[in-house]
């Protein structure tokens, strides 16, 4: 389980996969700065990480968080870093039917590489690009379903849901660590379905 250097401080590491260009940096720079920055688009060389403190009913949450690069050619690097990760953000973009058909690929190294316990949430981000969807809401909720994963669309454009994923994660990550067994335990499925926002907002087509 994660290390408390400080008592009360709970330490995680939180990992971003997916393919190249789903918009994990993004994802990464929205919630860490608040910051989206269209356009240029610079793909991650290896392993990069942040980290940023999140608070749990009174308790900091200090989450590292990993972004590491979608391209075939570093997984090797990557596959290095799966072990050491409490929870996995497992990103696809809604506007490229091929990032979603490579989830359960990205599920599949998951199982090879990560700890059983590991928390994955699937993402289906840029949910803010309706009229270039490709991959509807009810596919993604389907598939997190047969792999029994938390799921939700977000935006790293309009802030979507972005919190909220990062949040889920610490609460869960904290009440694990607790050893929460009572019948009160905290429900991450639940949590997400109740908090998160539905609408998606249109905007100018994408320039990814
Ligand atoms: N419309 C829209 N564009 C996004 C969103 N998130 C990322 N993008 C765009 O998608 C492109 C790729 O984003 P990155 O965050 O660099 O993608 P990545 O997954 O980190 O890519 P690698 O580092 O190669 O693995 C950029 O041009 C972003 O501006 C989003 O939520 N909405």
């Amino acid at each position: 389980m994660s290390s408390t250097a400080d008592a009360d401080v709970h330490h995680e590491v939180v990992m971003l996969l997916g393919d190249s260009g789903v918009g994990k940096t993004c994802m990464l720079m929205r919630f860490r700065d608040g910051l989206f920055l269209a356009g240029n688009f610079i793909s991650t060389v290896g392993v990069d990480f942040r980290t940023k403190v999140v608070e749990v009913d009174e308790t900091k949450v200090k989450l590292q968080i990993w972004d590491t690069a979608g391209q075939e050619r570093f997984r090797s690097v990557t596959h290095a870093y799966y072990r050491d990760a409490h929870a996995l953000l497992l990103l696809y973009d809604v506007t490229n039917k091929n990032s979603f058909d490579n989830i359960r690929a990205w599920l599949g190294e998951i199982r090879e590489y990560a700890q059983d316990d590991v928390v994955i949430m699937l993402l289906g981000n840029k949910a803010d690009c309706g009229s270039e969807r490709a991959v509807r809401r009810e596919e993604g909720e389907r598939l997190a379903r047969e792999y029994n994963v938390t799921f939700m669309e977000t935006s790293a454009k309009s802030g979507q849901n972005v919190e909220l994923a990062f949040h889920a994660i610490a609460r869960e990550l904290k009440y694990r660590q607790n050893g929460h067994k009572d019948p009160q335990r905290f429900n991450v499925q639940e949590y997400v379905r109740e908090q998160s926002q539905q609408p998606a907002t249109q905007c100018p087509p994408c320039s990814y």
